[in-house]
């Protein structure tokens, strides 16, 4: 049977600057203890301007905290300005990268075949995307979620081999969910990410799809996580405003125990 390590990823979308990173990581770090870290990885995903400073705390304190970005170009290098490339997140000692989050596809209008060269682009530099897909209110209120949640998945993966899948990490985040404080149910979360995982059994192959991790992310709360965690097919979660907040975030990473 194929163990998934769970993964509590926090997305700090655009807040705290580079100096505030550095206290809230501290804080983290000496929240977590080992037992937490065997247990579950933890993620931050701080704003591209945070990340040198979280790098240094984590070389030099030899912390077992992963980071990432949110959001890469799709392009290598060049005359892109503004734009920030895989090789420099890679260099910068990032796991992660943080792709097709609903906030990209609504204000920077992604689409399927950006999200799709942008997945193509982390593979490029070794850097494990968490591809972020999910309905908003009027696809969810026809009932239609597991339909586009699946379409936004075959766009994403176009051309993406089992090899390069097997490390993927996948968010479902319904948008209705998403700052709002209305939490998907544990049942609503387990139908689309059970229909993602047999999804990934389709596209590639039972055992690839068996050993991807699959968050939910959508107003996750330390009171709320237990109930997600709960589901066979939700491996973590992506929280963003309760990740702004270290003690929050350390209950959502202990399942909602305050200690251990
Ligand atoms: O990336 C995180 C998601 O957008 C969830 O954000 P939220 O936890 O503030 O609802």
């Amino acid at each position: 049977m194929t163990v998934r390590k769970p993964l509590m990823a926090g997305n700090w979308k655009m807040n705290l600057n580079h100096l505030e990173a550095i206290a809230h990581t501290q804080k983290l770090a000496f929240a977590l203890n080992d037992k937490d870290f065997d247990r579950v990885e933890v993620a931050v995903l701080p704003p591209f301007t945070d990340l040198r400073s979280v790098q240094t705390l984590v070389d030099g304190d030899k912390l077992r905290i992963t980071y990432g970005g949110q959001d890469l170009s799709a392009y290598d290098g060049g005359a892109y300005t503004g734009e920030i490339s895989g090789a420099m997140l890679a260099k910068l000692g990032c796991t992660f990268v943080t792709i097709g989050h609903s906030e990209r596809r609504q204000y920077h209008r992604e689409d399927d075949d950006v999200v799709n060269a942008k997945v193509h682009a982390a593979y490029r530099h070794s850097l494990t995307p968490i591809l972020c897909l999910g309905e908003g209110l009027d696809v969810r209120r026809q009932g239609e979620q597991v339909a586009f949640s699946l379409a936004q998945l075959d766009g994403a993966l176009r051309k993406v081999t089992a090899e390069q899948v097997a490390s993927i990490v996948i968010a479902y985040e319904p948008v209705w969910a998403i700052g709002t404080g209305e939490v998907a149910t544990p049942d609503d979360a387990q139908e689309v990410c059970g229909a993602l995982r047999t999804r990934l059994a389709e596209l590639y192959d039972a055992q690839v799809a068996a050993g991807v991790r699959i968050l939910y992310g959508g107003s996750v709360k330390g009171d709320n996580i237990a109930g997600i965690m709960a589901q066979p097919d939700v491996d973590g979660a992506l929280i963003g405003g309760a990740s702004l907040d270290p003690g929050e975030f350390v209950k959502i990473c202990r399942f909602g125990e305050l200690s251990n």
